[in-house]
């Protein structure tokens, strides 16, 4: 069975990038390729990640204007990344250009709250909602605009599914039991994600910055 574990590549260093798809390529079901490798490396580096023959998650969150957004996806047509992700806050006529500026083969999702942002950091933005209602707002939002689901915490997946059973559900932000939280404040487990109905689990720091990513890789796994 292919894994639903997503590596997040973040780094800016196309060697450094290589060697850690190279060390987990056989525990994982995708590579994710975020802004900072991207900024870095453009094209040219995406490419280069291809070749490891994992789907390429290009995580570039993209927040504009909607003819802007729509122009950047139509530039990103030959790379055809198995999934590419845009802001839900970008509103509803953003997300329609963005979708249908998509090549075929892309799954667009829209991060509705990012997994490091709290009830009172929403508020510090001027979001009277509580995280989970903002969520749901948001996946309502994508859902209509024709997107293909949505990125959002472990805490917040049922509920979002609930309402959208056939939708794709991205949840990032997961730490193994007793992981170090870092930037991240709507964590749970990478099981209780799963148990929670998300589609694919995305980790970074608990596998590239271990002494052997693949053996942390295979941990996560077994847990799943
Ligand atoms: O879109 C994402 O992938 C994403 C959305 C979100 O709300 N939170 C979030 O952490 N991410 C990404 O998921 C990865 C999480 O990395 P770690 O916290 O190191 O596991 C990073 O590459 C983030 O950019």
């Amino acid at each position: 069975m292919t894994s639903p574990i997503y590596v997040a590549i973040d780094t800016p260093d196309l060697a450094k990038a290589q060697h850690l798809a190279g060390q987990v390529r056989h525990h994982v079901g995708g590579l994710k390729l975020g802004l900072e490798f991207f900024c870095a490396n453009g094209h040219h580096g995406v490419h280069e990640m291809t070749k490891f023959g994992l789907p390429i998650f290009l995580d570039l969150k993209l927040h504009d204007i909607p003819n802007t957004v729509a122009k950047a996806v139509q530039a990103l047509h030959l790379l055809e990344p198995a999934i590419l992700t845009v802001h839900a806050a970008g509103g509803r006529a953003m997300l329609e250009d963005a979708k249908a500026a998509a090549g075929i083969h892309t799954k667009v999702v829209a991060v509705t709250v990012l997994t490091s942002l709290d009830d009172g950091d929403l508020t510090d933005i001027g979001v009277a909602a509580k995280a989970s209602d903002q969520v749901r707002r948001l996946a309502d939002l994508a859902q209509d605009a024709g997107l293909d689901g949505i990125v959002c915490s472990g805490e917040e997946v049922a509920m979002a599914k609930k309402g959208w059973t056939d939708g794709f559900f991205v949840v990032p932000g997961v730490r193994p039991a007793g992981g170090a939280m870092g930037d991240q404040k709507r964590a749970v487990t990478p099981r209780q994600a799963l148990d929670n109905g998300a589609s694919i689990l995305v980790v970074g720091r608990p596998i590239s910055l271990a002494d052997d990513p693949d053996l942390a890789a295979r941990a996560i796994e077994a847990t799943l």
